[in-house]
């Protein structure tokens, strides 16, 4: 499975740090293949570096002026002109995506992906890793906006939340 993942670029602590490694290594030791952000910074790099560890392959989707800050040792390395094209690249190689502990440049990418699916232009599984309640807020305001009636289709279709690795790869049965 090429599963996608969107997470944060900054060193984090033990409490995020040490779920997103266990994740990396089920997703390595399950043969399946890493598509990110390509680069080596961070919780991307930690992620790609325990991925390949356990014997997963790594396809990094990097735009062009970010070239040079690049992962070393992808087994593939795709370039895109602009953040727009990187964004559609990352979905269209991914069977599944997977969101960990983020910033504003997961949100983005998150919330892209939910809106593409809200259209019916995307139709991956889309799960969200809770390490620590960290998106209790998103998932209430979500939640609010199912329940109020400002979503076409239930929210269980859009996107859904796991409190652990391995129940990420149990909703994604992979
Ligand atoms: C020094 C420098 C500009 C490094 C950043 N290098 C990056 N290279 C590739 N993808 C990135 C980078 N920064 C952010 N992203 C994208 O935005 C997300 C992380 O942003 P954030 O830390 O959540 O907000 C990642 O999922 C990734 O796809």
């Amino acid at each position: 499975m090429n599963i996608c993942v969107f997470c944060s670029a900054y060193s984090l602590d033990d409490r995020y740090s040490a779920p997103a490694a266990e994740f990396a290594r089920l997703l390595g030791e399950g043969g399946h293949t890493l598509v990110w952000g390509g680069s080596n910074a961070g919780l991307m790099g930690l992620l790609a570096d325990e991925v390949k560890a356990a014997g997963g392959r790594l396809v990094g989707v990097m735009v062009e002026m970010l070239k040079h800050k690049g992962y070393v040792g992808a087994d593939e390395l795709v370039v895109t002109r602009d953040l727009a094209e990187r964004k559609a690249e990352l979905a269209a190689r991914a069977d599944a995506i997977v969101v960990l502990v983020g910033g504003m440049g997961t949100m983005d990418e998150v919330t892209e992906v939910v809106e593409l699916k809200k259209h019916g232009m995307f139709d991956k599984p889309v799960v969200v890793l809770d390490t620590e309640g960290f998106y209790s807020g998103l998932r209430t305001q979500l939640e609010r906006m199912d329940a109020e009636g400002f979503l076409p289709r239930p929210l269980t279709e859009l996107i859904t939340f796991a409190d652990t690795p391995a129940e990420v790869f149990a909703q994604l049965k992979a």
